[in-house]
């Protein structure tokens, strides 16, 4: 089945689901929306917003919906509704993360970027490395030794405090470690090389 995966030219919300696809190896276009083809491509969509993963004829949008289809289809959900749910509650909790962040982003990054690397940071994070420590105390994935959806979101989220300051992890060593392990996968080294020379905004703001 082909896939197209719609989005802006930025890693925003789509990066994850690039990760994941590169990840498993599953081919797709990744098409990358310039600003100036939005107002046309934007009453097509289903929500007036991308992410939109076009699955043969299927239009999916919304990010989470389009990570749990991948998921499913890929293995990558758990193995027993217990794990199915935790996997779920784990990316609720880091999407939480990514909203706060990208509060400060969009809406006050000059003014508020100090206190959220200092106050707000801290904390989020510290509540994720203690539940990513349920599985087999955090030493390979969030639901333990098989990968789910949620360890891309995951990676993503880690990666751009890092971009954002540096030391972000280094509060919650096994978010750290988990880190650097996931940035190793054969895979995902080679994209995450690649990605390095395109440079591609994290945020659509430019700030990061
Ligand atoms: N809940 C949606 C949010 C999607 C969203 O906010 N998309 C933004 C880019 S990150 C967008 O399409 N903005 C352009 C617009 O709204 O016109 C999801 O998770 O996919």
């Amino acid at each position: 089945m082909a896939l197209k995966l719609s989005y802006f030219d930025i890693r925003g919300l789509a990066e994850p689901i690039r990760l994941l696809l590169v990840d498993k190896q599953v081919a797709f276009e990744d098409h990358r929306i310039a600003r100036d083809q939005w107002p046309e491509i934007k009453p097509k969509m289903i929500f007036g917003q991308v992410p939109c993963l076009l699955s043969g004829d299927e239009e999916l949008v919304q990010s989470g919906a389009i990570l749990r289809h991948l998921g499913r289809v890929h293995g990558l959900n758990g193995s027993n509704e217990t794990e199915t749910t935790f996997i779920d509650m784990f990316y609720e909790g880091v999407r939480d993360l990514h909203n706060k962040y990208a509060q400060m982003i969009y809406g006050n990054y000059e003014n508020g970027k100090e206190a959220y690397i200092k106050e707000t940071a801290p904390g989020e994070l510290a509540r994720l490395e203690k539940l990513f420590r349920t599985y087999k105390n955090g030493e390979h994935y969030v639901a333990g030794d098989k990968e789910s959806y949620a360890d891309y979101v995951l990676f993503e989220e880690l990666d751009i405090h890092l971009i954002l300051s540096p030391t972000a992890l280094d509060g919650t060593p096994a978010l750290k470690k988990f880190h650097e392990r996931f940035a190793e996968r054969a895979n995902i080294k080679g994209y995450l090389n690649k990605r390095a020379a395109l440079n591609p905004p994290v945020n659509g703001n430019g700030k990061q």
